[in-house]
Order: structure tokens, then C-alpha cells, then sequence
């Protein structure tokens, strides 16, 4: 394999940058019910090819359950949860093999990190992460994520690998986040449906117009459709990472997308890069959802006030001290979100109340703000 000649087509780009590559079930496979093989060659490649250009790139791959059903022979439709576990069991070594020996070729390490939402979720276990992600790339291994399916339950799931994408883009900082699939990009409607939609090149920012062109889930192997996608660009962008999503098919597209070139859709990044506990706190899947009157609202927005239980109205949820909740204006906007300091039971109890009251009510106070403003990501 003319390794040499491979590498000089991953085009110049300034500086070292941070890539997470998504690949769903669409990509891997190829329209077809098995592993693509060829397919996972030139998207290897393609990965070999940015790292030899000084990148980092981590991958987070779905086809566990593909991979599966090819092994063991039977579908995933109309299985039992416990039937599609043993077939993401037994896929993810499949996968994984396969993409070992696939980096071997191309002198890469590959390694395996499977991850759920608590892993988002809780504040050691999501640095025990970001640490392993940071030692592989350091050290030149590629690292290959995918949600942990075999264990997940569907509560502490994360739930479909355009999410989980978007959390590990924010885990490890990215520059982009390129998620490759079966459709050329973000149509006017979706193509499958609508032949005469076209395909809309960069996104500045995701208004609710963006949200209704995303038809349901996809085709029948994939998880989330266009709407998981937008949901992984939504994430990721308001931590200020660009997301590119890309016609897995289309010569180079990995490459090229990374290059800056324009294929596909790009959204653009919402603001600067947050840092990484803020990033943290928006990675979060949030527990309960905290309703602020007209006062608190307007401190938070313009003052950058933290929140006090006086300006509360209502709390809904089961939430503990620490958990990321989402903080809303009466109109229902989406103020922020942050950690709370008060779990939901006390938050109950001490909303509306003026901050010398607190220990009165509950015996007890961690402080007069329920949420700091360190602990805040404004939307
Ligand atoms: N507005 C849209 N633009 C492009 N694709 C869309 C749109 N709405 C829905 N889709 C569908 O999303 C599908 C991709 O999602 P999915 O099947 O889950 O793929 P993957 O396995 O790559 O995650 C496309 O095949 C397309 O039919
Ligand atoms: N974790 C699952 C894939 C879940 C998923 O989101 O799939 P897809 O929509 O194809 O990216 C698997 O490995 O089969």
C-alpha cells in the first residue's frame, strides 16, 4: 500500500488541530445490513492521513449492532432490549477488532472507550475520562468511542452516538466535530422524502427554523436521523466548536471537511471556545428545570448576578446537589444552566424565600446562592 502517497493529500492546515470524527451505522455499512469493509479502509486513511499531518483525531464510531447481526445473524428489529445488548456485545469486539487491525495498517494504536451518560454526568468519572482521552492522544493512540450498549440501561443512557459525539467534542475540547452519514448534508427537507430539497451550506446559528427541516429518524439502521445531528450541533457549537456534517460517500470527505473546504453543512461556532468547566456543565445531561421570575431572569442576563432562591418560582424534578439543572425565564427560554446547590426537595422548599431565611426553613445552608455564577453557563 503506498502509504507515502496517501499522506500528501490531506491538504495543509495552520496549526495542530483536535478532530472528532462521528461515523454512524449509514456510513459503515454502506446502505447494506454488514460492515463495509472497504468503506472502514478509506475512512482509516483518512484519519491516517490528518494524524500524519500533526492532527489528533478521536473517533466515535456507532455499528456495534450491525456488526451483531452480521456475527450472530439475527436483526435488531423488533428485538428485546436484553436481545439487541448480547448483539452490541458481541459487535463491539467485531468492531473493534476490525478497527485495530485497520490502524495497524496505517501504523496507528487503536483504543477502545466505551462510555454512557454517567460518565457525563458525574464529575470524577467524566475527568477519569478526559484524562485517558488526553494520555492516548499524547501518545499518538487513536481512540475509538462508542456508548457502552452492552451495560446501558435506557435511563442512563446517552442514547444515540450524534449526542455522544457532541459530549466528547466538549470532553476533549475539539476544534471540529465532522459527523459523516448517508446524506449530503442539511437538506430543506428531508431528501428521501422530498427529492427536490437542496442542501443548505453553512448554518450561522440554529434557530427553530433549523429545527423543523429535520424529518424523523432516519433510515431504519441508523438511531436519531437529522434531528440527533442538529442536537450534537446545537451542543457543540455553544461551546464553540464548528460542526461540519458530511456525506460519508463523497471522496476525501473527512479530509476535506477538516481542510475547511466546503462540503456538506458547516455550523459555525457559537462564540468563543468555553472553558472546560463550563464545557462540562453544557455536556451534562440536565436533571430537573428550575422556572425564574421576571427579576431573576434579568440579573442572570444582564447583570451576571448568581441565582438566589428569592427569584424562584417553581422547581421541576429529582435532582441532587451538584446536578446541571436548566434555569428558565417565564417565557420559557432557556436562560442557562447550571450546577445547583440545593437538591430539588430543598429547592422546593426554600423558592421564594429571601436568603436569611434558609437556614430556618431547612436547618441547614450551603449558601445564599442556589446557583453560582462560576457554576452558570448562559444560552
Ligand atoms: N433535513 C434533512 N436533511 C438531510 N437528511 C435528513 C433530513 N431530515 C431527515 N434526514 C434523514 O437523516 C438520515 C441520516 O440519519 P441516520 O439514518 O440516523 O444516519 P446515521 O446512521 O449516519 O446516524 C438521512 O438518510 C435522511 O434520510
Ligand atoms: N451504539 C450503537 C449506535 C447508536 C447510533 O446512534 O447509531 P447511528 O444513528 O447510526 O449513529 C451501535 O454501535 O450500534
Amino acid at each position: 500500500m503506498d502509504r507515502e502517497g496517501e499522506v500528501v493529500i490531506c491538504p495543509i492546515i495552520m496549526g495542530t488541530m483536535r478532530v472528532v470524527l462521528k461515523l454512524g451505522t449509514s456510513v459503515l455499512t454502506g446502505g447494506t445490513d454488514r460492515l463495509h469493509r472497504p468503506r472502514l479502509v478509506e475512512l482509516m486513511r483518512q484519519m491516517a492521513a490528518l494524524r500524519s499531518a500533526g492532527h489528533e483525531v478521536v473517533l466515535v464510531t456507532s455499528g456495534a449492532v450491525i456488526a451483531g447481526w452480521e456475527a450472530l445473524g439475527f436483526p435488531p428489529r423488533e428485538r428485546t432490549v436484553a436481545e439487541k445488548q448480547v448483539l452490541a456485545a458481541v459487535g463491539q469486539g467485531v468492531l473493534m477488532h476490525t478497527y485495530a487491525q485497520l490502524a495497524e495498517i496505517y501504523g496507528l494504536k487503536a483504543a477502545q472507550i466505551l462510555l454512557t451518560a454517567d460518565d457525563f454526568r458525574d464529575r470524577t468519572r467524566y475527568l477519569n475520562a478526559r484524562t485517558t482521552l488526553a494520555g492516548c492522544l499524547s501518545r499518538g493512540v487513536l481512540p475509538i468511542i462508542n456508548e457502552n450498549d452492552a451495560v446501558a440501561v435506557e435511563e442512563i443512557k446517552v442514547g444515540d452516538n450524534d449526542t455522544l459525539s457532541a459530549f466528547v467534542a466538549n470532553l476533549v475540547e475539539a476544534h471540529l466535530l465532522v459527523i459523516l452519514t448517508d446524506a449530503p448534508g442539511l437538506y430543506t427537507a428531508d431528501p428521501r422524502t422530498h427529492p427536490d430539497a437542496t442542501l443548505i451550506p453553512e448554518v450561522p446559528r440554529i434557530t427553530p427554523e433549523i429545527w423543523a427541516l429535520a424529518g424523523g429518524a432516519g433510515s431504519h439502521r441508523g438511531t436519531g436521523g437529522m434531528q440527533t445531528k442538529i442536537q450534537a450541533a446545537e451542543i457543540a457549537t455553544r461551546a464553540g466548536t464548528p460542526v461540519v456534517i458530511a456525506p460519508g460517500d463523497a471522496d476525501n470527505a473527512f479530509v476535506r471537511a477538516a481542510s475547511g473546504e466546503a462540503i456538506g453543512t458547516r455550523f459555525l461556532a457559537n462564540g468563543s471556545r468555553l472553558e472546560a468547566r463550563k464545557r462540562w456543565i453544557l455536556a451534562e445531561i440536565a436533571s430537573g428545570r428550575v422556572q425564574l421570575d421576571e427579576g431573576a431572569a434579568r440579573a442572570l442576563r444582564e447583570r451576571g448576578g448568581s441565582l438566589l432562591a428569592v427569584g424562584i418560582r417553581g422547581v421541576e424534578g429529582k435532582f441532587e446537589r451538584g446536578h446541571t439543572v436548566r434555569l428558565l425565564a417565564p417565557d420559557g427560554t432557556e436562560v442557562g444552566r447550571g450546577l445547583t446547590r440545593y437538591h430539588s426537595g430543598d429547592l422546593r422548599r426554600i423558592a421564594g424565600m429571601k436568603s436569611g431565611a434558609i437556614e430556618a426553613e431547612l436547618g441547614y445552608e450551603y449558601g445564599p446562592e442556589v446557583v453560582h455564577r462560576d457554576d452558570m453557563v448562559m444560552l
